[in-house]
């Protein structure tokens, strides 16, 4: 089995990707944010307020015949940004991509936080981290790609992230057509249920290569590349007019500056992230100020290895025994 689709960024800065999938008989597609970060899988759905829903897909399990109440269970997680949401859970057909699990356990948000409302593109997310994350008690659900694997074609998935371009992921296979060269795996520690690996170094710009083990999280549900302060500080000091706003949270500089790329590094290889990446955004839309891609970690107490990172590989995330994450360019 396998299965593949489309990764649209939610808006013009990539701030996150949506995914069409369907649930249910007959199915109801929902566009889903694919989150390696984290195991939930959860809709807005009928039983969601109507004041907590703004423009937001639904699903709705009484309008399908396969839906099964998970009775007893329920669910309640908290994000990175401080976003959040619990309810009830459902089984039922879930498909990405033409590849379908039956009973898929389907959490339907009794309650979601302000920023999952103001998102109206978005419909909820589908946890692709390690099952030992999900959080529905009393008995603990497992992953859309868990519940898939013994039908895959090869125990992988791929994210081929775009910059300001609709991109794909990929379920089962790797598709040699998406990148150039070999991929160079490394080793993850899926401990406490995140990808969790180390880059082997890193460079700014024509800089020589800085060889250090940097662990972190590779993550498709996080927006920016957050790197520990030392790094992060080495690369805006190649950037005219860069401060560290205590206002903004982060580094700022003048959106004329000319920016430095990124290099980092996976065993022996490198992958390079062009500077219009770290020109992340204006911070409103009439300043001449902008939000660096590049931020730092110290505040999050892991380094995560987000989209403005991802999007400049092909990245194979393999299930394998053990796990593994592989890196090519593209
Ligand atoms: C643009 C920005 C200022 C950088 S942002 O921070 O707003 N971007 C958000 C994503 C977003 C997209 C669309 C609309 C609103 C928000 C972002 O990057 N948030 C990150 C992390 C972060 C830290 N600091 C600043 N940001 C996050 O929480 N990502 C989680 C998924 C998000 C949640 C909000 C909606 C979009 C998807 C995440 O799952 O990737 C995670 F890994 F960061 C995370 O929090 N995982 C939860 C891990 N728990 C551990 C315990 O067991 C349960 C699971």
């Amino acid at each position: 089995d396998k299965g593949s689709a489309a990764a649209i960024p939610i808006n013009e800065v990539d701030i996150a990707y949506v995914t069409p999938v369907t649930i249910g008989t007959p199915p109801q597609t929902l566009m889903l944010d694919l989150d390696t970060g984290s195991s939930d899988l959860w809709v807005f759905s009928s039983l969601t307020p109507s004041t907590q829903v703004r423009g937001q897909e639904i699903y709705t399990p009484t309008k399908s015949s396969t839906s099964k109440l998970l009775s007893g269970h329920t669910w309640s997680i908290r994000y990175g940004d401080g976003s959040g949401s619990r309810g009830s859970v459902y089984t039922d057909n879930f498909t990405i991509g033409g590849l379908e699990v039956r009973s898929q356990a389907v959490q339907t948000a009794l309650e979601v936080s302000s920023s999952f409302t103001q998102e109206q593109s978005l419909d909820g997310l589908v946890g692709l981290g390690f099952s030992t994350l999900n959080t529905v008690r009393p008995s603990s659900q497992l992953t859309f790609f868990d519940n898939a694997r013994p039908n895959l074609d090869e125990e992988v998935f791929t994210a081929d992230l775009k910059y300001h371009a609709t991109g794909s992921y990929d379920f089962g296979f790797i598709d040699s057509k998406k990148y150039t060269g070999n991929i160079t795996y490394t080793a993850v520690q899926q401990s406490p249920g995140y990808w969790t690996h180390s880059l082997s170094g890193y460079s700014v710009g024509s800089g020589a290569f800085q060889a250090s083990q940097i662990s972190g999280i590779s993550d498709t549900g996080t927006t920016l590349l957050y790197l520990p302060t030392a790094i992060v500080t080495a690369y805006y000091r190649q950037v005219q007019g860069a401060q560290n706003s205590q206002y903004y949270g982060g580094y700022v500089f003048p959106c004329s500056s000319t920016l430095p790329t990124f290099t980092f590094g996976i065993e022996g290889a490198r992958f390079t992230i062009p500077a219009s990446y770290i020109n992340y955004t204006r911070i409103s839309p009439t300043s001449t100020t902008c939000y660096g891609g590049l931020q730092s970690s110290s505040g999050l107490g892991i380094n995560i290895f987000g989209d403005v990172a991802l999007k400049a590989a092909f990245v194979v995330f393999s299930g394998t025994n053990p796990p593994r994450i592989g890196f090519a360019t593209k």
